[in-house]
C-alpha cells in the first residue's frame, strides 16, 4: 500500500468540518494579505492579477500585488512580534503549533476544498496535503522544547557551551504546487526555532495561507508574528532586498533560485533553496511487479505531474520492460480526470492555460524527436460543460524515449511519463546521474544489497527503495546539484533556521601574552 505509511495518523484524524462548496461556484473578495493578525489590503502596490479556478478556468478573486512600502509594514511588524516570541521557552512554542496543529486538523476538509479550488488537484489529494502539513507542525512543536546546545569541559575547569538562537524574520517565497504545505514546511521550523516569517505565496495560489496565518493567529502567535504578502517577482525582490530580513526559503524554479541567491548575496543571507528536478526511478527486474508500476504512477502523477521531487525519467531494466510498460500504460489510462472536487477523481487540471500549453509543447516535441505517445498526452474536455474551460490533459506516458531527448532531460511539470530501457546496473547508475539535477531518485529491486549500493552511488538529496513520492515530515527533504540546498522537514531544518552561538567561559584567571 503506497499510502499506508499515512494511515496509522489518518486514524487518528478527527472527523473534518464538511465544506460542501461546488465546482464553479466559489469566489472571495475578502483581502488577501495579511498583518499584525488580520487581513489587510496592501499599503501601495496594488497592480492587479487575476485568481483562477483551474478546473473551470473561472476568475475567482483578484490578487493585490504589493509594492515596497507593504513589504517594510509586513517586515516591520514581524521583527515586533519576533522581540516577544524569541523569548518564550521551547515549551511555549511546542503548546500554540500543537495548537495550530489541531485546527488544520479540524479544518482538514475546509481547507483542503480551498487548495483543490485554487490548484487544480484533486480533493483525495489536496487531503493527504494537508495531513502532511498539521503533522509538520506537530513534529517540529515536538522538537521546539528539546532545542539545546552542548556544554564541552575545558582545561582548568573552564567550560563552553553552545546556544541555539533564532535567526529573526525569515522569509518564505513558494510555488503554485502545494500552497499551503510548502507554507508548513517553512513556517513550523521556523517558529518552532523562535523566528517570525513573512510568507510570499505563489500568484497563482495565493487563497489558502492566508487561512494558515489566520489558524496561526487564531491558536496564539504573537500578532505580526507570520504575515503574508501576496505579488509576484516585483513583490518576491523587495523582500529580499529588506535589510531587516535575516533568511530567506525558496521553493520554486532554477532560475529564480539564481537570482534569490544574488540578492541573498547582497545582504549575506542564508539561503534554503528547493529547486526543480528530473528525477531518475531505476526498475529493476527483480522488482516486485506491481509495486513498481504504483511507484512509477506515483512518481509522475500526483499534482498532475506537477511536483519537483516526480521520477521521470523511468529506467526499466530491458527484460522485463516490455511487462512493466503495458502494465503502467494499463494504469495511467485508468487514471480518471476531471472535476477535481469528486471523490473518485484522481487527476484533476493544471495551473493555467499557458502552463498547460507548455506541457503539450514538450510532447509535441518529443514525437517530433522520436518518442512513442503510448497513452494519453492530449488534451482532454470533460463532459460537464461547466468544466470545458478547465486545464486538463490526459496523463501520457512516453515509449522510445532516449537519454538526449528533450523530454528526458528538461523538467516538464505535467503528467509525462518518459520510459528509458537499461541493461545493466553500472550502466544506468552513470545515465541516473548524467543531469544538472539532482533533487531525488528512486529503486525498484528485491535485492537489498543492490537497492543500497545504487541509491548511495546517485547523486541526489532524497532517494526512495521501493516506494516514491511519500513525504513522512521526519525525513529531511532537499536537493543536491543544481536542485538547491538545504534542507525541510525532519531534525536537518533546524540548523536551516536557527544560528549557534558559542560562550566560552573562563574560570581562572587571564593569563596574558602581554
Ligand atoms: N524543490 C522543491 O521543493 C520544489 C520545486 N519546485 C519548482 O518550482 C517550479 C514551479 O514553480 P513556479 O512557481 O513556477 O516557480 P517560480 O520560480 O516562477 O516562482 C516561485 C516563487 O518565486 C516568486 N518569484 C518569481 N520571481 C522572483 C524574483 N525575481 N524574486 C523573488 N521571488 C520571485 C514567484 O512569485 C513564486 O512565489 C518548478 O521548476 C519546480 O521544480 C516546485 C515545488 C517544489
Ligand atoms: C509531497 N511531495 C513529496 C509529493 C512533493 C513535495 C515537494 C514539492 O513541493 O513538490
Amino acid at each position: 500500500m503506497v499510502l499506508a505509511f499515512l494511515l496509522p495518523r489518518l486514524r487518528r484524524l478527527q472527523p473534518g468540518r464538511a465544506m460542501s462548496t461546488a465546482t464553479g461556484s466559489f469566489s472571495l473578495q475578502q483581502p488577501l494579505n495579511y498583518r499584525d493578525g488580520g487581513r489587510v489590503q496592501p499599503a501601495d502596490g496594488g497592480q492587479a492579477e487575476d485568481v483562477y479556478e483551474p478546473a473551470t478556468g473561472r476568475v475567482i478573486t483578484k490578487l493585490l500585488c504589493s509594492g515596497e512600502k507593504e513589504v517594510d509594514l509586513a517586515v516591520r511588524s514581524a521583527k515586533a512580534a519576533f522581540q516577544t516570541w524569541s523569548q518564550t521557552s521551547g515549551m511555549e512554542r511546542c503548546r500554540v503549533l500543537l495548537e495550530a496543529a489541531r485546527i488544520i486538523r479540524e479544518r482538514r476538509d475546509e481547507i483542503a476544498t480551498l487548495e483543490t479550488i485554487n490548484n487544480g488537484k484533486s480533493i483525495f489529494e489536496a487531503r493527504v496535503d494537508i495531513d502532511i502539513s498539521w503533522q509538520c507542525l506537530e513534529y517540529y512543536a515536538g522538537l521546539a522544547g528539546s532545542l539545546a546546545g552542548e556544554h564541552i569541559q575545558l582545561p582548568g575547569g573552564s567550560f563552553g557551551y553552545t546556544r541555539r538562537e533564532p535567526l529573526g524574520v525569515c522569509v518564505g517565497i513558494g510555488a503554485w504546487n502545494y500552497p499551503f504545505q510548502i507554507a508548513c514546511w517553512k513556517s513550523a521550523p521556523a517558529l518552532a526555532c523562535g523566528n517570525a516569517m513573512v510568507y510570499k505565496p505563489s500568484p497563482f495560489t495565493p487563497i489558502s495561507v492566508v487561512k494558515l496565518a489566520e489558524i496561526f493567529t487564531e491558536a496564539g502567535v504573537p500578532k505580526g508574528l507570520f504575515n503574508v504578502v501576496q505579488g509576484g517577482a516585483a513583490t518576491g525582490q523587495f523582500l529580499c532586498h529588506h535589510p531587516d530580513v535575516a533568511k530567506i526559503s525558496f521553493t520554486g524554479s532554477v532560475p529564480t533560485g539564481v537570482k534569490i541567491m544574488e540578492m541573498a548575496a547582497k545582504g549575506i543571507k542564508p539561503v534554503t533553496l528547493e529547486l526543480g528536478g528530473k528525477s531518475p526511478l531505476i526498475i529493476f527486474s527483480d522488482c516486485s511487479l506491481e509495486n513498481a508500476v504504483n511507484g512509477a504512477l506515483m512518481a509522475n502523477f500526483l499534482t498532475q505531474g506537477e511536483v519537483c521531487c516526480n521520477g521521470t525519467r523511468v529506467f526499466v531494466e530491458r527484460k522485463i520492460l516490455d511487462t512493466f510498460t503495458k502494465e503502467v500504460v494499463k494504469r495511467t489510462q485508468k487514471i480518471k480526470v476531471g472535476d477535481p472536487l469528486q471523490e473518485d477523481t484522481r487527476m484533476g487540471a493544471l495551473i493555467n492555460r499557458p502552463h498547460l500549453e507548455r506541457v503539450q509543447r514538450f510532447i509535441q516535441q518529443a514525437k517530433e524527436q522520436g518518442a512513442q505517445v503510448l497513452c494519453g498526452g492530449d488534451l482532454y474536455v470533460p463532459d460537464d460543460p461547466k468544466l470545458k474551460n478547465g486545464f486538463y490533459m490526459k496523463p501520457c506516458v512516453l515509449g522510445n524515449c532516449r537519454d538526449d531527448m528533450m523530454c528526458v532531460q528538461e523538467e516538464i511539470f505535467g503528467p509525462v511519463m518518459s520510459i528509458l530501457p537499461f541493461d545493466t546496473e553500472e550502466e544506468v547508475v552513470e545515465r541516473a546521474n548524467n543531469t544538472k539535477f539532482g533533487l531525488a531518485g528512486g529503486v525498484f529491486t528485491r535485492d537489498i544489497q543492490k537497492a543500497h549500493r545504487v541509491v548511495a552511488a546517485l547523486k541526489a538529496g532524497m532517494c526512495f527503495i521501493n516506494n516514491y513520492n511519500i513525504s513522512p515530515v521526519e525525513l529531511p527533504f532537499g536537493g543536491y546539484k543544481s536542485s538547491g540546498f538545504g534542507r525541510e522537514n525532519g531534525r536537518a531544518a533546524i540548523e536551516y533556521y536557527s544560528q549557534l552561538k558559542t560562550v566560552c567561559v573562563e574560570m581562572g584567571d587571564v593569563e596574558s601574552v602581554f
